[in-house]
């Protein structure tokens, strides 16, 4: 579903993604951790076609992101879940997840706003999957906070995309209302067979939600692995890893780890 090889961006002399090899199928939640400033944001706005990789292969579906391509056809392959949902806070909750569908329909009936009776139906199903079927007509401004993030992941569910995108899409939420958010998004997903990214900065969700963690720390891949792999050595790979070219001793091989391999260290006194 998601295709990535050596792929590299940087911003001036900052070298922001460094080689990244990846590869998500249909169906999987990833979960991606690593510090701020590892690179995690601008990795899925490559993916979503906001940044542009300076060199590498990046494809999401049958759509090559090193190529030209349209906004339109990106959307009917990915969408994406923000960390403050984005949402238009005047509108209903439905109106909010029909702009799910502005990507798919005629030009001149987005400008009116103008929705097929089935994207109605669409709508309404996908706030049905959020648990929110019942708030449909209300204002979304009237909405928790949890809630708002769940019209956000009906919203993206509203686009049919084969992937998900989420920048830390709990990062304002209580740990009760962040859970039931991944909860609704793990199983939307797993029903529907989309293909998830989700970036986190809490470990705990990462190995009660993700199929698979992918650690990045410095523009490099330096984690690939299941939950139960996620242990203090791979930990402390991925949050205490040394500037780029002043490796600390003994941890050398972090700031240059081979492709798509990840490395054991010693697990840090006291861990995390
Ligand atoms: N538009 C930009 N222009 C210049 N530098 C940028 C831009 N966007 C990101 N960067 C830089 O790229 C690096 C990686 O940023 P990025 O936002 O991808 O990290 P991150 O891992 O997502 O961090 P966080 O967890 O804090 O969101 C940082 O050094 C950041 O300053």
């Amino acid at each position: 579903m998601i295709h990535i090889r050596n792929l590299r961006k940087s911003y001036g002399r900052n070298a922001v993604l460094q080689g990244i090899d990846m590869d998500v199928r249909a169906g999987e939640f990833v979960v991606m951790l690593g510090l701020s400033g590892a690179g995690k944001s601008t990795l899925l706005r490559c993916m979503n076609g906001l940044n542009q990789p300076d060199s590498g292969t990046l494809r999401v579906g049958d759509i090559d992101l090193m190529r030209k391509h349209s906004r339109r056809e990106l959307a009917r392959h990915v969408a994406m879940v923000f960390q403050h949902h984005n949402l238009v806070p005047r509108l209903s909750v439905r109106k909010n997840v029909l702009t799910g569908r502005l990507g798919q329909t005629a030009a001149l009936a987005s400008v009116l706003q103008l929705f097929r009776q089935s994207d109605l139906t669409l709508a309404g199903q996908c706030l049905d999957r959020v648990g929110l079927a019942h708030k449909a007509h209300e204002r979304t401004e009237a909405l928790s906070g949890g809630q708002m993030q769940r019209v956000g992941i009906a919203r993206a569910l509203a686009q049919q995309p084969q992937v998900i995108l989420a920048d830390e899409p709990v990062a304002s939420l209580d740990p009760q209302t962040a859970r039931s958010v991944l909860q609704y998004l793990r199983d939307a997903t797993r029903e529907l067979g989309i293909a998830v990214v989700c970036n986190l900065h809490q470990v705990d969700y990462a190995r009660e939600f993700g199929d698979r963690i992918v650690g990045l720390a410095q523009g490099r891949m330096v984690f690939d692995g299941t939950p139960a792999e996620l242990d203090a050595a791979a930990l402390d790979t991925i949050y205490h890893a040394a500037p780029q070219n002043e490796p600390e001793a003994g941890r050398g091989s972090i700031s240059a780890p081979p492709a798509n391999a990840w490395v054991r260290t010693a697990a840090p006194a006291g861990g995390l």
